[in-house]
């Protein structure tokens, strides 16, 4: 249990792409204990090209400087599509608090029918649409790896969550953070982004340097998930706190407005990893035992998810 002298882990992954079998076992064991213990690592290494992820952040930047009627005519609609452009205040990640200091973007793949939803597109930036799809891509190529590793610490065969997540049900989403202003004050419980778990079974979290991630330990306390160049943040939600029978942590975060940082811009960028809606979530075998049965039967992810927009849809929760 982590306590104010530890530290979220730091996981090499180069050694689960291209050690021996010994060496990807023990990147997988350290992955199943800091997923128990915090529910949040930090991955060095995990493939994502570096020209990729500038090219993003870069992408991300000048779209949201772009004219705010631009990003208006490509404006979240609803929960269903759940693409497009979200404005500063209009989301509540903690439902009792003030509106976000924040503005994102949404994306997502795309199916191959008329009928299935489509990416918004602000019009006259094909570039924008070119690097964001390229690094869409990746995203879903590195939470693969990722998800591989998740099944060896799981005891389960290596494509167990991959296969479960083939129909690319994910979520990329650009944030924004802006600086506040000289003399600015948080209204009471005010902050970038208010405390929440995610939904879904992972989420890859890229930030810049700027800092404000904060990450609630086991015992309640508060901790800073300060920015640590060349890695990824991973953290693992709610339908992977189900799937492993509680064994894995849902941990809230926030990003907070601290003095040192709030007059400067930040920037992250977050994948949210979903199963297929029709992948079945039953206890993995290895997280029951005699003192920790299985604490639910199966359900659908489809039907998970459709539980908790039922129970937030005030929050209008979108990830
Ligand atoms: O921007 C961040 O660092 C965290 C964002 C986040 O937790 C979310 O959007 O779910
Ligand atoms: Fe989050």
């Amino acid at each position: 249990m982590p306590n104010e002298t530890q530290e979220i882990p730091v996981i090499h992954f180069e050694r689960f792409l291209n050690g021996t079998s010994a060496e990807r076992k023990s990147v997988a064991d350290q992955m199943r204990r800091a997923s128990q213990d915090w529910g949040f690592f930090y991955l060095s290494g995990c493939g994502m090209p570096d020209e990729q992820l500038e090219a993003a952040f870069s992408g991300s930047k000048a779209f949201f400087a772009l004219p705010q009627k631009d990003k208006q005519g490509v404006a979240w609609q609803n929960p269903e599509s759940n693409r497009g452009y979200v404005g500063i205040k209009r989301e509540k990640l903690d439902p009792t608090r003030p509106g976000d200091l924040k503005e994102a973007f949404n994306l997502a793949p795309e199916g191959p029918g008329p009928d299935t939803h489509k990416n918004l597109w602000p019009a006259g930036y094909p570039r924008f649409e070119t690097v964001m799809t390229r690094f869409l891509g990746e995203c879903i190529l590195t939470a693969d790896r990722v998800l591989q590793a998740f099944a060896l610490a799981l005891g389960q065969p290596e494509d167990f969550f991959k296969n479960a997540h083939n129909e690319h049900d994910h979520t990329l989403r650009l944030l924004h953070y802006p600086p506040l202003p000289e003399g600015f004050e948080p209204e009471d419980g005010e902050s970038r982004a208010g405390a929440h778990t995610d939904y879904g079974s992972i989420t890859l979290l890229f930030q810049d340097d700027v800092g404000g991630l904060e990450v609630c330990t086991r015992s309640g306390e508060w901790i800073r998930a300060t920015p640590i160049p060349g890695t990824v943040v991973v953290n693992t939600g709610d339908l992977m706190h189900r799937w492993t029978n509680h064994v894995f942590c849902s941990t809230p975060h926030r990003v907070n407005v601290a003095p040192e940082h709030r007059h400067r811009d930040r920037y992250s960028i977050a994948f949210f990893c979903h199963p297929n809606k029709t992948s079945e979530i039953a206890c993995i075998e290895s997280c029951a035992t005699a003192d920790n049965p299985a604490i639910y039967g199966p359900i659908s992810a489809g039907q998970h998810l459709n539980e908790k927009l039922t129970n937030t849809y005030g929050a209008q929760a979108q990830n």
